[in-house]
């Protein structure tokens, strides 16, 4: 049956918000906005009272982390990493990572995001998470080679090629993949050429952090800055999307807009991890798509995109010194728009045509009072238990705030306990 968003008013691409009802046709695409009328065949959405924006679009992260949520917290990102995290994730098998991004999926769909990055582990599982629970996704199996002797090197360079082509696709098209290495200083060169060039000739994206601390600014140990190498080496594209961009000289900062590299900007994870200020409004003014994503639950400690709007726009103004920096409406773009685009997933915009990815936003709160000015609520005040229905492709993943797709009592106790035992196994 056709889905009706009826009586709320809507988020236009353009950031003006109109009183308009939404419906949404069987194969999942908005197919007309304005006063409509309700027929037999639609099934009614109610938004009365609510403001309908597109769903939002988390650009990086690690679904599965959510079973670390405050395991190994206030620690700079090499500790944190190879004291705590990696020996950690050796434990996790697939039904963890399946367990975990389940957990992910609840906060997520709780929270109105309907898109994500995932760059990780056990990839096949992941994928049946998203395919069950209903939301869009961009996946990735998350190459590292520092450590490893040839052999293991090229063999988690082939995982990471083979499941880029056997997953595109996946979940009736809602899940479609990158080749993602780590980052350019945790991947060798051989291995970087071969992760390049598989993923041209599979014709998907690549996805990889990117000058998030100083530890990343000197990639193969000859002093080349890590964005004249990642160019070199073709890591910089118009299909490509870097995480974190955080230590980045002006030469960079061109060369991601020539290339039409995106950038995610993860503000929460940079500010626990101490990596540093982005430069979010240089970045934008030199033309680069800047997207917006939480990193993994381990470094944020959440998956809600409202707090990573509102800290993107705050610290963005820090940065710039500049209280006009970063404004409200650059955040919403961020976490939409922008989002889809960097991710070359459809969606991020409430348009005729378009897929109906959607989140519905109660403004009766306190909170969100009065009405002034809504893209202002939804960068500022807004949080993510505000959201009352999420759609993802057509689909009702949420309504009323009950989950359609997962059952969040047994997705909790089944996370905590294998969380509980990864820990006790690693230490
Ligand atoms: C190889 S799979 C992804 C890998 O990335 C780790 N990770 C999580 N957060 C960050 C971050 O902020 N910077 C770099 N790496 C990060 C995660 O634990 C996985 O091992
Ligand atoms: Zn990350």
């Amino acid at each position: 049956m056709p889905l009706l968003v009826t009586g709320g008013r809507i988020l236009r691409p353009d950031h003006t918000v109109e009183r308009a009802d939404v419906r949404i046709d069987t194969d999942g695409y908005i197919d007309a906005i304005g006063d409509l009328e309700q027929t037999e065949r639609d099934q009614p959405l109610d938004a009365e009272g609510s403001l309908v924006t597109p769903g939002l679009v988390n650009g990086h992260g690690h679904a599965a982390m959510t079973l670390l949520r405050g395991y190994a917290d206030d620690k700079p990102l090499d500790a944190w990493l190879q004291e705590d995290i990696w020996p950690t994730e050796a434990e996790l098998g697939p039904e963890d990572i399946a367990a975990g991004a389940r957990l992910a999926a609840v906060e997520m769909i709780r929270s109105g995001t309907t898109a994500f990055a995932d760059m990780y582990f056990h990839v096949p599982e992941l994928v049946d998470v998203i395919d069950e629970t209903g939301l869009r996704a961009r996946v990735g199996h998350g190459v590292v080679t520092v450590g490893k002797d040839e052999e293991a090197a090229a063999a988690d360079v082939d995982e990471a090629l083979d499941i880029a082509a056997e997953y595109d696709g996946a979940a009736d098209g809602r899940v479609r993949t990158a080749v993602m290495p780590h980052a350019p200083h945790t991947v060798d060169t051989e291995s970087l050429e071969r992760l390049v060039a598989g993923a041209d000739e599979r014709d998907v994206p690549l996805h990889f952090h990117f000058n998030e601390t100083e530890s990343y600014l000197d990639p193969d140990g000859t002093g080349e800055r890590p964005g004249a190498y990642a160019d070199r080496l073709g890591l910089l594209d118009d299909s490509s999307w870097a995480a974190h961009g955080v230590h980045l000289t002006g030469d960079e900062i061109d060369r991601l807009a020539d290339t039409g590299t995106a950038v995610v900007h993860c503000p929460a994870s940079n500010m626990k991890l101490a990596s540093g200020l982005a430069p979010v409004e240089r970045l934008r003014e030199a033309g680069v798509t800047v997207a917006l994503g939480t990193d993994g639950a381990a470094s944020n400690n959440d998956l809600d995109m409202f707090d990573e709007m509102r800290d993107a726009a705050m610290v963005g103004k820090l940065a710039a010194d500049d209280a006009s920096a970063v404004p409200a409406s650059a955040v919403v773009e961020m976490a939409t728009r922008a989002g889809a685009d960097a991710l070359g997933l459809p969606g991020g915009r409430i348009a005729e045509g378009e897929p109906a990815d959607l989140a519905v936003v109660d403004l009766s709160g306190a909170h969100l009072t009065p009405e002034h000015d809504l893209v202002s609520h939804l960068a500022y005040a807004a949080r993510g238990s505000d959201v009352r229905h999420t759609v993802c492709d057509g689909e009702v993943l949420l309504r009323d705030g009950e989950l359609l797709t997962l059952d969040p009592a047994a997705v909790k106790r089944e996370a905590d306990e294998r969380a509980r035992e990864a820990v006790e196994r690693a230490s």
